[in-house]
């Protein structure tokens, strides 16, 4: 998955406001709103976890795939995408650990 793929993924789940939740997965949960979503990201995160615990390196990705996928969905939830994330990313480009953590503690 290049950048690439999740600014078009994003843009999918953005189209999906206010669809048809018989038809798509996406507008079900943005129809469903914010508990729904928020948990859908936990269950995936903990879904992740277990397969890392189990070591199966196939399930870890596709676990992985999913958390990704519902956190682009929370995102547009809240009105914000990848580009937003991988600015912050760039942000931190160059800093050490450490220094996050200082400027972290700063605010
Ligand atoms: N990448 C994904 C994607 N990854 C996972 N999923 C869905 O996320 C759900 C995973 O949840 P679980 O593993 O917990 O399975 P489940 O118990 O069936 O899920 P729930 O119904 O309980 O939420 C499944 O229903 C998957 O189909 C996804 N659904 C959609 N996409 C992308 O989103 C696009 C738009 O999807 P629609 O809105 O459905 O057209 C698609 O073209 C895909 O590119």
């Amino acid at each position: 998955m290049s950048d690439d793929t999740l600014l078009k993924l994003a843009a999918v789940i953005e189209s999906r406001k206010g669809g048809d939740p018989a038809q798509s997965y996406v507008a079900k949960l943005f129809d469903k709103g914010t508990d729904t979503i928020l948990k859908k990201v936990g269950e995936e995160a903990t879904e992740l976890v277990m397969a890392a615990k189990d070591g199966e390196r196939q399930k870890i990705v596709y676990e992985t795939a999913d958390l990704w996928f519902h956190s682009l969905v929370a995102l547009a939830h809240f009105g914000l995408g990848p580009q937003d994330v991988l600015d912050e990313l760039a942000r931190r480009e160059g800093l050490s650990g450490l220094q996050e953590f200082a400027q972290r503690k700063e605010k």
